[in-house]
């Protein structure tokens, strides 16, 4: 099963059960009713198109049958059946909280699941997050045992019958956009309402055991490694924290895309900072960081990927605290205040304050983006370490200044 079909589903998780065509998904959306009914109109199947040298489509078939989030009874039949082993969740960095009375949520659905499980076999079952957080495994198990400490027999089936695993799961595949049904038309002959567009690169690495069945993701590359965190350092602070840098700066310095961000010299060397300052905190060869970043710059300028920095800027407050953070307490523990940091943290700031951000936290985030003390308020609200810190707040507030007085970013700086 899964949880929160989208794209990224789509070009990761189900491309790997591909080539175990024992396995089947039942996927599950969170509320969008259109996809699943255009997936089921075809069977589960879709095109993934892979822009590249060769411009590839593939067809791929690891979806049984697609549901939308609404349909209760079916996720809680599926999800009790002993023939349903393994559950994927992309539910997005924000869905990691846990359950509130009478509120919908990933973790109340998951919660739900799990107690009829329980209650009709209880058979083992195995979880595996594939969100972009750090021990994303460890943050899912914590959630559910808060959630569940007031029923110590739910509770104790969970700990000996749920596994998590960890994972790092890395495919740049944007959302769709117009365009993308006519180009995998034109280049397979195939009709469908529903394609993917993702980038040749994969990357899936698991931690942890498994309580009953799985795919053989490995025979498409998956690995399982003994420890995990090093990798998800790379690849959050590495990738997702020049993504976060580059939609911030990019949006503001009149940008769409990523290519179109990484292109902009200023930005690249705003990038090239960032990864200089987060390569002295990773414990990775410095010739494999080399490499890592070489990649990273050729897979952000690819042709054929129209990866929107609007999207990438979205849930700041749930992205910024894994992707820049931690580097950024290294810096401060070796007495440093790291300007790229400094730099996407205003950059930030003045997107929330120009009422373009889009984040579960909108309001509060707003409130403070205009209040007269908007930048210690603001840090505060992302993380009160940090909005304690008297220098950095000093150094954003110049930063944000700047910005709102020229219009634009990276004029003077850079
Ligand atoms: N797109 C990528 O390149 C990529 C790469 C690595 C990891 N991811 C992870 O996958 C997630 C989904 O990415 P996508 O590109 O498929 O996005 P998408 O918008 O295509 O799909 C997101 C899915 O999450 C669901 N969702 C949204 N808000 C939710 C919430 N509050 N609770 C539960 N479910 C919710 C949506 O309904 C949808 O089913 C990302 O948030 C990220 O953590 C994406
Ligand atoms: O998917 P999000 O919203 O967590 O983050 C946006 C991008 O940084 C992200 O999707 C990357 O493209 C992805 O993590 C690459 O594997």
């Amino acid at each position: 099963m899964h949880l929160g079909l989208g794209s990224f589903h789509r070009s990761h998780q189900a491309w790997y059960t591909a080539a175990a065509p024992d396995w089947g998904i039942a996927a599950y959306t969170f509320r969008n009713t259109e996809l699943p009914r255009a997936l089921n109109a075809q069977e589960g199947a879709y095109t993934m198109r892979v822009p590249g040298e060769a411009d590839a489509v593939e067809a791929i078939g690891a979806i049984s049958r697609a549901h939308a989030g609404g349909e209760v009874e079916p996720w809680l039949r599926d999800l009790a059946s002993p023939e349903v082993e393994v559950l994927t969740l992309t539910v997005t960095e924000a869905a990691y909280a846990p359950p509130e009375p009478g509120r919908d949520s990933a973790t109340a659905r998951l919660l739900a699941g799990l107690r009829g499980r329980y209650r009709a076999n209880g058979a083992p079952i195995t979880v595996v997050p594939c969100d972009n957080l750090p021990a994303n495994g460890a943050v899912l198990r914590s959630v559910l045992r808060a959630s569940v400490s007031d029923d110590a027999r739910f509770a104790g089936w969970i700990e000996d019958h749920v596994s998590i695993v960890s994972t790092v799961v890395d495919r740049i595949t944007p959302a769709p956009v117009s365009g993308d049904a006519e180009a995998a038309a034109r280049l397979s002959g195939l009709r469908d309402a529903a394609p993917v567009v993702a980038e040749p690169f994969t990357e899936w690495l698991l931690c942890g055991s498994f309580a009953a069945g799985r795919p053989r993701w490995e025979r498409r590359g998956a690995r399982f490694v003994d420890d995990i965190d090093v990798y998800a350092s790379r690849k959050l602070w590495f990738l997702n924290g020049a993504h976060t840098l580059l939609a911030y700066a990019g949006l503001a310095r009149g940008h769409r895309t990523i290519r179109d961000a990484v292109n902009d010299g200023r930005l690249a060397a705003l990038v090239q900072e960032w990864w200089d300052t987060a390569a002295r905190h990773i414990a990775v060869d410095p010739a494999e960081i080399a490499e890592y970043r070489r990649n990273l710059l050729i897979r952000f300028a690819a042709r054929g990927i129209r990866h929107e920095l609007a999207q990438i800027a979205h849930d700041g407050s749930q992205k910024i605290p894994a992707r820049l953070l931690p580097v950024f307490r290294a810096e401060r523990a070796a007495g440093r205040l790291p300007a790229p940091v400094v730099f996407g943290l205003a950059a930030w700031l003045r997107h929330v304050q120009t009422g373009q951000a889009r984040d579960p936290r909108d309001a509060e985030l707003a409130e403070a983006a205009r209040s007269t003390d908007a930048v210690r308020r603001s840090l505060l609200a992302l993380d009160p370490e940090i909005g304690a810190d008297d220098e950095l707040v000093s150094a954003v507030g110049a930063e944000v200044r700047s910005m709102a007085g020229r219009g634009s970013v990276l004029t003077t700086r850079r």
